[in-house]
C-alpha cells in the first residue's frame, strides 16, 4: 500500500458533473481511505497551484480527479517543478472522454477504482514534449501524456472547445460532420531521418491509445515504451475515409492506403497546421515532439 493519497479535483471536469460527483463519492473515499486528503480546484487556485502547494506540504501521491485535461495539467505542473520522478500518480477518470485512462486499464466506477489503488500496481510512465507556437507569444513548451494531433484532429478539438456542451459522443460526430468541408493542410513531416512532404488529413502522435472518445489512431502505442507511436494519413480521397471509418474503432488504421503507423523519436512538422494534445487546443506548427527521459510512476488497473 502506497502513503496517504492527496486528492486534487477539477470541479469543472464532465460539464460540471464532476462538483457533485464529488461530493458523493467522497464518503465511500473515506471509508477506504481514512487518512486521504483533498483540494479542489477553483478560480483563484488553479491545479497547477494545488499541485505547488502539495509539493510543499511533502504529499507525493497524487491522485488527479477529472478528465484528461485535468491528468494533462496536473502533470504539465509536475514536470515544471520539477518533481516527475518523484511523485506516484493514479487518476481518477471523471471527464467526458477519459481517453488516457483505458490504455491504463483504470476503471471509472468507484468501487472498482479504489481496489486498484490500494493495490499500487505502478508503471514508469513516458511523458511527451511538445513545442509549438502561439500567435503574439512566440515559441512554447507543454507536455503531453496521452496523443497530440495536429491537421483535421486538431481542429475538431478547436471546433469543439467553442461549443458550450460536453458529452462523449461529441468529438466522434464533429468528427464524421466537418470532414466533407477539411482541406487537408501541405505540411513537411520530418521523423528520425525520414522526410514526408504532402497534404496530411490527420497526424498523431501517442504515448496512450485511445483518444476523442475510445477512437484508436494510434493503436501501436505504449505508454513505458522508448519511442512515440506516430500515425499520419497523406493524400487520402475523403470517400475513403469515411468507407474506412470503422476501422477508428479498431486496431485496424494502418491498413488503410495512405495512413502510416510506425515509431519515432525526434518528429518535426512544419506548414500551416494546428496542435491539440490530451484533448486541448494548445496553438500552431511549426511542432516539434519526443518523450522526455524522466518518467512518472502511474497507478494502473490489472
Ligand atoms: N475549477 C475549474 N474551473 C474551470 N475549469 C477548470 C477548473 N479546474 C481545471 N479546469 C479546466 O477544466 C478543463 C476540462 O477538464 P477535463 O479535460 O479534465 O474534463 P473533460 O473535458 O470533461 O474530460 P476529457 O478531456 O476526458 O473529455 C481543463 O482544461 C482544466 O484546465
Amino acid at each position: 500500500m502506497l502513503a496517504a493519497p492527496h486528492f486534487l479535483i477539477n470541479p469543472a471536469a464532465a460539464g460540471g458533473r464532476a462538483r457533485r460527483w464529488w461530493q458523493a463519492a467522497l464518503p465511500v473515499l473515506r471509508k477506504h481511505l481514512p487518512d486521504l486528503t483533498f483540494a479542489v480546484s477553483d478560480d483563484h487556485h488553479s491545479l497547477a497551484q494545488l499541485v505547488t502547494a502539495a509539493l510543499a506540504d511533502g504529499r507525493y501521491f497524487l491522485v488527479g480527479v477529472g478528465g484528461d485535461g485535468t491528468h494533462h495539467d496536473i502533470i504539465n505542473a509536475l514536470v515544471r517543478q520539477g518533481a516527475l520522478s518523484e511523485v506516484t500518480y493514479a487518476p481518477l477518470p471523471l471527464g467526458t472522454g477519459n481517453d488516457w485512462c483505458r490504455t491504463l486499464g483504470v476503471p471509472r466506477h468507484i468501487l472498482r477504482w479504489i481496489p486498484v489503488l490500494q493495490a499500487g500496481k505502478t508503471i514508469p510512465h513516458r511523458i511527451g514534449k511538445l513545442t509549438y507556437h502561439t500567435q503574439g507569444a512566440g515559441p512554447q513548451v507543454q507536455y503531453f501524456i496521452n496523443v497530440a494531433g495536429m491537421a483535421y484532429d486538431a481542429e475538431v478539438v478547436r471546433r469543439s472547445a467553442k461549443l458550450p456542451v460536453s458529452h462523449g459522443l461529441l468529438y466522434p460526430l464533429l468528427t464524421l460532420g466537418y470532414l466533407p468541408d477539411f482541406t487537408p493542410p501541405e505540411l513537411d513531416l520530418q521523423y528520425d531521418g525520414t522526410s514526408v512532404r504532402g497534404r496530411f488529413h490527420t497526424i498523431n502522435l501517442g504515448i496512450g491509445r485511445y483518444n476523442g472518445g475510445g477512437m484508436r489512431l494510434v493503436p501501436q502505442a505504449d505508454p513505458t515504451a522508448d519511442t512515440l507511436a506516430l500515425t499520419y494519413a497523406v493524400g487520402l480521397p475523403t470517400r475513403r475515409i469515411l468507407a474506412n471509418g470503422w476501422r477508428f474503432y479498431t486496431n485496424s488504421i494502418g491498413r488503410v492506403e495512405g495512413v502510416t503507423t510506425t515509431h519515432a523519436t525526434d518528429v518535426r512538422i512544419t506548414g500551416i497546421t494546428g496542435l491539440e494534445a490530451d484533448g486541448e487546443w494548445l496553438g500552431q506548427a511549426p511542432v516539434t515532439a519526443g518523450l522526455l527521459p524522466e518518467r512518472l510512476r502511474v497507478v494502473v488497473g490489472n
